[in-house]
């Protein structure tokens, strides 16, 4: 197979409205959906985001992109001090592809008492309480999110049932390295200097924190935290690009207006599941590699907006108590099915990423 080449049928993800009053079968729904491609679509008004809200946050990123490469440098070389625990960074997500991502990357870490705790580029310094209000709402769908996943699974109600997951994500419990990332990806002139063959915008990985994880193994030698949960997906209608790699190791590209809502006015929002949940639910939730690539022919300015929502910083890994999750146990024993660990797997995540082995997928069940 070539990697580089999408198979060009797009999948169908499900698109859920989680505004719906019967919980029990919306969180059988993404249970499902994301059991299957570890992607879903949710809309509808339990979303919590207005058209005018996400239109604002995409001109801000806008705004901060456009502006001058003095400041963004500013930024950049005050989060790169060795050991800084400031999330700002440009760019920091290094492509399994060793080819550098033709894109920036702006990240906010948490606000505290509505107060960025980062120095704010110029073009963002008067915006502060609208990040701040775009991180919450982020976060309050996350919250949601996790609530319907644990319904779904069935969590046993006597050890946390469907609190389970968000009340480990839980703000008042301490910081997490929950982040609200903006990205651009700017438009290339297709010339020969550009392969896309070779060439990609973001290249393939699966969600799961490295830089936070890196500095926690340098620190304490301890993998297992500091790994995202879910990330949240905003894109723009008419600039494509994200892919999933499927089960048959394909790639394919995700639609940004699945089909039923193409009259939605902004596009639903793309949940995926990070790495975190994937160990938790024993792979039952899939974390799937995804990637974004060049469009066909010309390339034009591609924005988008994720956040990556992780657990209070102190929350160990442990199994999560649902029989759905242990008879997946059971069962992959019986089939003699290697079972991953968060550090084995981690392990192998950083040793890729920082050039200490051999680049490959990520194991998948
Ligand atoms: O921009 C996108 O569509 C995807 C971004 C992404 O996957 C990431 O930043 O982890
Ligand atoms: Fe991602």
């Amino acid at each position: 197979m070539d990697a580089r080449r999408s198979n060009g049928s797009s999948l169908q993800i499900p698109v859920i409205d989680i505004s719906e009053a019967s919980a029990a079968d919306t969180a059988g729904q993404l249970v499902d959906a994301v059991a299957r491609y570890g992607f879903v679509f949710v809309r509808g008004e339990g979303v919590g985001f207005t058209k005018q809200t996400l239109d604002n946050a995409f001109a801000l990123s806008q705004r901060f992109f456009s502006s001058t490469i003095e400041e963004k440098q500013e930024c950049a070389i005050q989060a790169n001090n060795i050991g800084d625990s400031s999330p700002l960074t440009l760019s920091y997500k290094i492509p399994l592809e060793r080819r550098g991502d033709f894109k920036e990357a702006m990240n906010f870490g948490e606000f505290t008492d509505g107060k960025a705790q980062q120095p704010l580029p110029p073009s963002l310094a008067s915006h502060e309480a609208e990040l701040y209000h775009f991180g919450v709402l982020c976060h309050e769908l996350c919250i949601k999110l996790l609530r319907l996943f644990a319904l779904g699974l069935r969590i046993d109600p006597n050890q946390g049932g469907k609190d389970w997951f968000s009340s480990r994500h839980d703000p008042s419990q301490g910081s997490s390295g929950s982040v609200l990332r903006l990205l651009h990806y700017p438009a290339v002139e297709m010339d020969k200097s550009l392969d896309t063959t070779v060439d990609i915008r973001a290249g393939a990985h699966s969600d799961y924190g490295k830089r936070q994880c890196f500095r926690r193994f340098k620190e304490k030698n301890d993998f297992t935290k500091g790994i995202g949960s879910l990330t949240l997906l905003f894109q723009r209608a008419s600039q494509p690009g994200l892919e999933i790699l499927t089960r048959s190791s394909s790639w394919s590209p995700v639609p940004i207006q699945p089909p039923g809502t193409e009259d939605d006015s902004y596009p639903p929002i793309l949940v995926n599941i990070g790495d975190l949940m994937h160990f938790w639910t024993n792979g039952l939730l899939k974390s799937t590699v995804h990637r974004v690539v060049f469009p066909e022919g010309e390339s034009e300015d591609r924005y988008s907006i994720a956040y990556f929502c992780h657990p209070s910083d102190h929350i160990e890994i442990e199994a999560v108590p649902s029989d759905m999750i242990r008879d997946r146990e059971t069962e992959k024993r019986q089939q003699g099915v290697k079972t991953v660990t968060a550090e084995g797997y981690l392990k192998k995540r950083l040793a890729e990423t920082y050039g200490w082995g051999k680049l490959q997928s990520p194991e998948r069940d």
